[in-house]
């Protein structure tokens, strides 16, 4: 059955829910965790970032697993948690199972024993449905899920991408208020990750299920994720509408997911001057609008934090200094590294961080190699100045 079939299968009525506030603060070693998330009913929320950021601690804590040192956890109006730095104050701490919260990691972690459908039917029969009704609501799951007719096997005569999509319907058959989606598809073949993540959104948004995604692939934000949080060092450092986190970002990693350079440095009469480590400031300059005013994303004060955004192909790159053009924002580097690119060969410049994307013809013609000094331009036109420091949009 085709996946636009299934969708007609009534096994619940889309209601949103899953409103969840949470704050937690929590250390782990030398490693310590503060962070704020809300996730709007039916909402599914990307949670991005580097390795070591804090993202399974975020999922830990939500799940149960773990127990924050401070902090309140609320899912639709009923307080999960409340743990309070001050002892004497009395804490909540929900059973992981009575959360509503359902956990669906990189391996599916089905029953072995069990056949397909008991696994699906697992959650149902738990929270007390008759077996009759479990088994059917089990198949129409699969159904749903584009396994119809593999509800009696056990789970190892199914691939890695059967399996997930078991654990998939698994996970929504137990009707949870919020799902948490801890790289769902890292284990998955490459070639069946894309319909595996399409079924998955429609399945969230037809059940009104809201879920939190953990993932490494920017895809899967663009693709399931309504909004974007950035986690970096145990903070968020961003979180807004994922097109608006990916069109200006606000942290190196979030630029670098989005494929394009980011340029830190402070606010200057509607520019960026980025500071080097060596050599003179470099002054980004970006596109102004009709009125001449600089046409940045939200109005920039001077002194504070701000990035200028540009595009690897954006930048020209030579061996002189470009002369006689109306290029604004003009600098020397020394070359770091030529690595293959789509389109050709990504040049690497490090004070500031700047990747150039040029033609192999082009590395062929300068004869561009590591450790030679280069001149680099950006059209103002081509770049986009925004404030930085993280925090909501
Ligand atoms: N049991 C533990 N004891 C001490 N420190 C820990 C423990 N588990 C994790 N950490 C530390 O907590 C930090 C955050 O880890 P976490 O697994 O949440 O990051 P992550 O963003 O999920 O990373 P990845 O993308 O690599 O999975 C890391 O610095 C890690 O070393």
């Amino acid at each position: 059955m085709s996946a636009s079939q299934s969708t007609d299968v009534p096994v619940s009525q889309p209601t949103a829910r899953g409103a969840l506030a949470a704050r937690m603060r929590i250390t782990r070693g030398a490693f310590s965790l503060d962070v704020a998330l809300d996730v709007r009913p039916g909402e599914t929320l990307a949670l991005l970032g580097p390795n070591g950021a804090g993202k399974s601690t975020v999922l830990g804590v939500l799940a149960g697993l773990l127990h924050p040192d401070e902090g309140r956890l609320e899912l639709d109006g009923r307080v999960l948690v409340e743990a309070s730095a001050d002892s004497s104050r009395a804490e909540i701490e929900t059973r992981p199972e009575r959360r509503g919260i359902g956990l669906l990691g990189q391996e599916p972690r089905l029953f072995p024993h069990l056949t397909v459908a008991q696994n699906v039917a697992f959650g149902p029969r738990s929270a007390g449905m008759p077996r009759g009704d479990a088994h059917e609501l089990a198949l129409d799951w699969l159904r749903r899920v584009d396994l119809d007719g593999f509800g009696p096997r056990r789970p190892a005569q199914l691939s890695g991408g059967q399996r997930q999509r078991a654990a998939i319907a698994r996970a929504l058959a137990a009707g949870p208020s919020l799902l948490l989606l801890d790289e769902p598809f890292a284990s998955l073949d490459v070639e069946s990750v894309p319909a595996i993540r399409a079924l998955l959104r429609e399945r969230l948004s037809d059940t009104g299920t809201s879920a939190i995604v953990v993932s490494h692939d920017v895809l899967d934000a663009v693709v399931l994720a309504d909004r974007t949080a950035v986690l970096d060092a145990g903070r968020v450092v961003d979180d807004g509408p994922t097109r608006d986190v990916l069109a200006s970002p606000r942290s190196p990693f979030t630029a670098a997911l989005a494929g394009v350079n980011l340029v830190a440095g402070v606010a200057d009469h509607g520019a960026v001057v980025a500071r080097r480590s060596i050599g003179a400031d470099v002054r980004f300059t970006g596109a102004v609008g009709e009125d001449g005013a600089p046409d940045a994303s939200e109005p920039l004060a001077d002194g504070q934090p701000a990035a200028a955004v540009f595009r690897p192909s954006s930048v020209v790159v030579a061996t002189t200094r470009p002369e006689g053009t109306s290029l604004r924002n003009v600098w020397s580097d020394r070359l770091v590294a030529l690595e293959p690119a789509p389109s050709g060969v990504r040049l690497r410049f490090s004070d500031p961080p700047v990747a150039a994307d040029v033609t192999a013809a082009a590395v062929a013609e300068l004869g561009l190699a590591p450790g030679q000094e280069l001149w680099l331009a950006v059209k103002a036109a081509e770049v986009r100045v925004h404030p930085l420091g993280g925090g909501a949009r």
